[in-house]
């Protein structure tokens, strides 16, 4: 039975890690992008990454960063994956990936112009430029790239893709069953449903979030 991968993104705090990997999350997520309300220091990150048991992923978030400005929080952090949030290209992706031999994830932001065959393409561009890209992660387009609680149109996800994908955007413990069950994706990420404030996140909101999942996994 395929079993969705959850990730838990935005973490800030020891505690919040502790209830992510408690209640089962498969990737955890760093956000490195200073303008964020959720920005962690590279130090701060790998403190947080030092009470990681195995076989749980480390996700760090990058917004148009240079690859200089990823290995510099690589040789604090122990990041396992990127995800690129910006307006990075293929090429750009690529050239950062390669450098400091990590994989990497990329967000495709969907607006209100964006089409299926939208999606198809980039996930082909991102894949031919680099053996180092894992699939997309898909969110809502907004202003301030990410992290913004809306849900996009999932029917605009088209079917050969979404077992691929990684779904975000607006999700949440009230929509996780209708997502998981609607679109099928390879793994679900999740920042603003499980938080009490920016943040900080909710430790019971995460175990229901986790549940739902799971539970939509065998219906
Ligand atoms: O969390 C942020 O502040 C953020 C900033 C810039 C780019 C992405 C960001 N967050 C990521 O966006 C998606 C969806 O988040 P949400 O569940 O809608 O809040 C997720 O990957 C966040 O980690």
């Amino acid at each position: 039975m395929h079993r969705t991968r959850i990730k838990i993104c935005g973490l800030t705090r020891a505690e919040d890690v502790a209830a992510a990997v408690a209640a089962g999350a498969d990737a955890i997520g760093f956000v490195f992008y200073d303008k964020s309300p959720r920005y962690v220091t590279a130090s701060a990150a790998a403190e947080l990454i030092r009470t990681v048991p195995p076989f749980i992923s480390t996700v760090g978030l990058f917004v148009n960063a240079s690859a200089e400005e990823v290995s510099a929080v690589l040789e604090r952090a122990p990041l396992s994956l990127l995800q690129f949030h910006g307006d990075e290209t293929p090429e750009h992706c690529a050239a950062i990936a390669q450098a400091v031999k990590r994989p990497f994830m990329r967000a495709a932001r969907i607006g209100s112009s964006t089409t299926p065959e939208d999606l198809i393409k980039w996930e082909q561009d991102y894949r031919s430029a680099s053996p180092f890209f894992t699939g997309l992660l898909l969110d809502t387009l907004v202003e301030q790239y990410g992290g913004s609680g809306k849900v996009f149109d999932w029917s605009l996800i088209p079917k050969e893709l979404a077992p691929r994908v990684v779904l975000s955007g607006g999700l949440s413990v009230q929509n996780a069953t209708d997502a998981v069950q609607r679109v099928r994706p390879h793994a679900v990420d999740i920042s603003s449903g499980v938080e009490q404030a920016k943040g900080i996140k909710d430790a019971a909101k995460i175990a229901a979030f986790i549940s739902a999942v799971y539970l939509a996994d065998k219906t």
